[in-house]
């Protein structure tokens, strides 16, 4: 289309970088690694927001707001992990012309922000559990390589953080959650998802053991960790001393749950289903369902092009009270071409085309978006059509990326084809032993072998395929205990 000057197979970060601004979704900001997001992203985040949030008070979580900035002494409170963050911290270090006494950091994650609040205000067993999210930014001052939506250094999303007196009840939470981002993915994106346990080398250091999504680009041939849902045990309990009475009077260190989806979520989206034209919107996050277009021509007599406004006029108003998110484009100044391309870009899943003659046939013609197909329908079956539609795009679009998905995960039994895997975009499914060394020992090889970029493990599928009793592993050649899904990522 006019708005873009790089086709998606020839250079795809190319792309991306101009898809999402072409579609109106960002303008770039004047800090790096920062971006605004215009109303057409940020209406599709509030869909995911809406769905998410009714979703979590359904499982009684509360949702509140802490300060966005954490004393330094409260950060360096875990040690162990943050000390390998460090550098993407942000730090307040004066006001004015004044130097503050001590510095004040902007949140990362809030961790360290809530839990010394949850030890004052849990005392009891009767405080339990404990279950708040808030929705709102954090910063992470990050070195690789900015990309709108998925790495910048502000993002918005909702962080949960849950307490309860078992281990049990947070086993259980962390997988409805983590059910609730395959939703927001499948669901609403469009998008197909392996929801899996991460390995030790990759989880939240400061956690038990990390659960998560994981998506695949196919422009790239990378995964990408669409959210996470993190079981902490008891780790942060003894950290921040956050300990009860239990019914037996005894003392006891609460278990917990953190879990987070953020703004990555729409250019996962985006990345898997825009194409040469544009944005490609799920039905489900497009702000707009369906764009009505007449298309007078100057033949006709004032009166006729009168009618055919209050006819399309009328079009978008049946629409929206069947529910289906529409609007009139008749503006006078722009040509029916540079609005087809204009939608296009912006990825309205259908066009509502209404020209002359439809006047005198009674119909208008609706083009989908994914498919590009058009078809003629009375204008009395509009509405009908496209609530169908709508359905049946979501369904299609799903279909498609989980097809393109499945047909670019290879399984292999060996090192032997592994790096080849990588560099056709592969991502591959092996037996393996579940060390912390192998993986290692994987990120070595596939940074010595490729100039791609190094492989990791993204999840042990929830999924397991049958393993074979003497399976050996793929890399080690040690009894395997699993598959595991290697990637490059994002
Ligand atoms: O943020 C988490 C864990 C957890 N935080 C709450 C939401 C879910 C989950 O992401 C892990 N993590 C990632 N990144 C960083 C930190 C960090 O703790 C702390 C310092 C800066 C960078
Ligand atoms: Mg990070």
């Amino acid at each position: 289309g006019l708005g873009l000057s790089t086709k998606r197979d020839e250079d795809f970060g190319a792309w991306y970088s101009q898809v999402v601004v072409a579609g109106d979704l960002i303008d770039y900001y004047d800090i790096s690694g920062c971006y605004i997001l215009k109303p057409w992203a940020y209406a599709q985040w509030e869909y995911l927001k809406e769905f998410f949030d009714r979703e979590i008070k359904e499982l009684e979580v509360e949702n509140c707001y802490f300060p966005m900035f954490v004393s330094a002494s409260r950060l360096e409170a875990e040690k162990d992990h943050i000390e390998d963050f460090a550098p993407e911290v942000a730090w307040v270090t004066r006001s004015g012309n004044t130097d503050l006494e001590v510095p004040i950091a902007v949140r990362p994650t809030s961790e360290t922000v809530m839990y010394p609040h949850y030890a004052q205000w849990i005392r009891s067993h009767r405080d339990l559990p404990l279950r708040l999210n808030q929705w709102c930014n954090v910063v992470r001052w990050e070195f690789k390589h900015p990309t709108p939506f998925i790495r910048s250094r502000e993002f918005l999303w909702q962080e949960g953080h849950t307490a309860y007196s078992s281990k049990a009840e947070c086993d259980v939470e962390v997988r409805q959650i983590l059910e609730l981002y395959r939703r927001v993915y499948e669901e609403y994106l469009a998008v197909p998802v392996v929801p899996g346990k991460k390995s030790e080398k990759e989880k939240f250091a400061g956690g038990d053991y990390t659960t998560t999504v994981e998506a695949y680009v196919p422009g790239s041939g990378r995964g990408v960790q669409g959210a996470t849902s993190h079981c902490l045990g008891q780790n942060f309990a003894k950290m921040f001393n956050i300990e009860y009475e239990d019914a037996k009077g005894g003392r006891s260190l609460v278990w917990q749950n953190s879990w987070g989806f953020t703004t990555r979520t729409l250019g996962v989206m985006y990345m898997v289903h825009g194409d040469d034209d544009g944005l490609v919107l799920p039905p489900k996050v497009a702000p707009v369902q369906a764009i009505v277009i007449p298309i007078p021509n100057s033949k006709l007599s004032d009166e006729a092009k009168q009618k055919m406004d209050e006819i399309a006029t009328g079009m978008c108003k049946s629409l929206k009270a069947a529910g289906v998110r529409s609007k009139l484009d008749n503006r006078d100044n722009y040509t029916p071409g540079w609005k087809y391309n204009h939608w296009e870009l912006k990825g309205v899943p259908m066009r509502v085309e209404f020209g002359a003659r439809d006047l005198e046939t009674g119909t208008c013609v609706i083009a989908r978006r994914d498919t590009r197909e058009k078809e003629t329908v009375k204008i009395e079956d509009l509405t009908k059509r496209c609530s169908e539609l709508c359905e049946q795009i979501q369904k299609d679009m799903f279909e498609r990326a989980r097809k393109i998905r499945d047909e670019n995960i290879v399984s292999l039994t060996s090192w032997d084809g592994f790096i080849e895997a990588l560099d056709a975009k592969k991502l591959i499914m092996t037996p393996w032993c579940n060390t912390k060394d192998s993986e290692e020992l994987v990120k070595k090889k596939s940074t010595a072998e490729s100039t791609g970029g190094a492989a990791k493990t993204l999840c042990i599928p929830f999924e397991q395929p049958a393993l074979e009793a003497g399976t050996k592993c793929f890399i080690t050649g040690e009894p395997a205990t699993c598959w595991v899904l290697w990637g490059r990522s994002y």
